[in-house]
């Protein structure tokens, strides 16, 4: 049966962010996601988490000046000892937070860079990053992310993201597939995680409605039929990964909010009691 985490830095946004936890595990929950948690106080998370016994499964190491258009540093080659430190950082918090797998942002090189520069620098850093947690048990996570939401990111593409994996050739460096930008990008998902999921190379999914990036069961993503094909792959493969549930939820608090919005997870945590 798929796993389903709640990503923190989208679901419940009208919480502060640090109450969001209880909230997921009201709505029954028992494992979390976030992107940046870096300006709240470490303690005051690895409490809230332990408080209601919540798995934190996946957070991003600092991309860069968010508010600057920074996505990522790992592939701009001016950035060696800002990527380094942010990688540290991300290092660190997962450590202290229980959390095995780090998403690194590849970022968006300047119009007009060399891309050829970009790729070969992204893959060098990588390959530090895996050297820099060796021994840790932290998994690194590589993204396609769709044009539109992200424009000039790097990595779009999911041949891309396996390519890289490929050649670097460390168990610990997965790629994590987000059913929503696979979508906006690529189309055709179920072929997708039909041609990709089996690889071994997949480390973690994570689910949108498309093209709103609300609730998955409305728009054209076919979430329903995609988790069922991550089951059946699942069963036959030994995967058990987890999907991130990073959306934007359409009703409002007045409306009931993110939880109004669960109905369609209801069916899978039943099916887990
Ligand atoms: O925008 C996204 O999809 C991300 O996961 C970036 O962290």
């Amino acid at each position: 049966m798929p796993q389903f985490a709640a990503n923190l830095s989208w679901l419940y946004p009208h919480l502060p962010f640090l109450d969001r936890v209880a909230a997921a595990a009201r709505d029954g929950f028992r494992a979390v996601e976030c992107t940046f948690p870096y300006d709240r106080p470490l303690r005051v998370l690895q409490d809230r988490l332990n408080d209601v016994s919540m798995r934190l499964v996946l957070m991003n190491a600092p991309c860069g000046d968010w508010a600057a258009g920074e996505r990522g540093l790992a592939a701009l080659p001016d950035r060696e000892a800002d990527f380094r430190a942010a990688l540290q950082q991300g290092a660190d918090w997962a450590h202290a937070l229980d959390c095995p797998r780090l998403h690194v942002l590849a970022g968006c090189p300047a119009p007009g860079a060399d891309l050829a520069t970009a790729w070969a620098v992204y893959e060098e850093r990588l390959r530090w990053a895996l050297d820099a947690t060796q021994g840790s048990g932290l998994t690194l996570m590589i993204e396609p992310i769709n044009a539109h939401d992200m424009p000039g990111y790097l990595l779009s593409e999911q041949a891309q993201a396996h390519a890289v994996v490929a050649r670097i050739g460390s168990d610990r460096l997965k790629v994590q597939m987000d059913l929503y930008h696979c979508q906006r990008t690529e189309g055709d998902v179920l072929a997708q995680i039909q041609k990709w999921l089996p690889t071994g190379q997949v480390g973690h999914f994570q689910v949108a409605g498309v093209p709103d990036r609300g609730e998955p069961d409305q728009g054209e993503l076919p979430a329903l039929d995609a988790f069922a094909l991550i089951d059946e792959i699942s069963a036959s493969t030994g995967w058990s990964g987890w999907i991130g549930c990073e959306y934007r939820p359409r009703r409002d608090p007045s409306q009931g909010g993110t939880s109004a919005g669960l109905d369609w997870l209801r069916p899978y945590q039943d099916a887990a009691v």
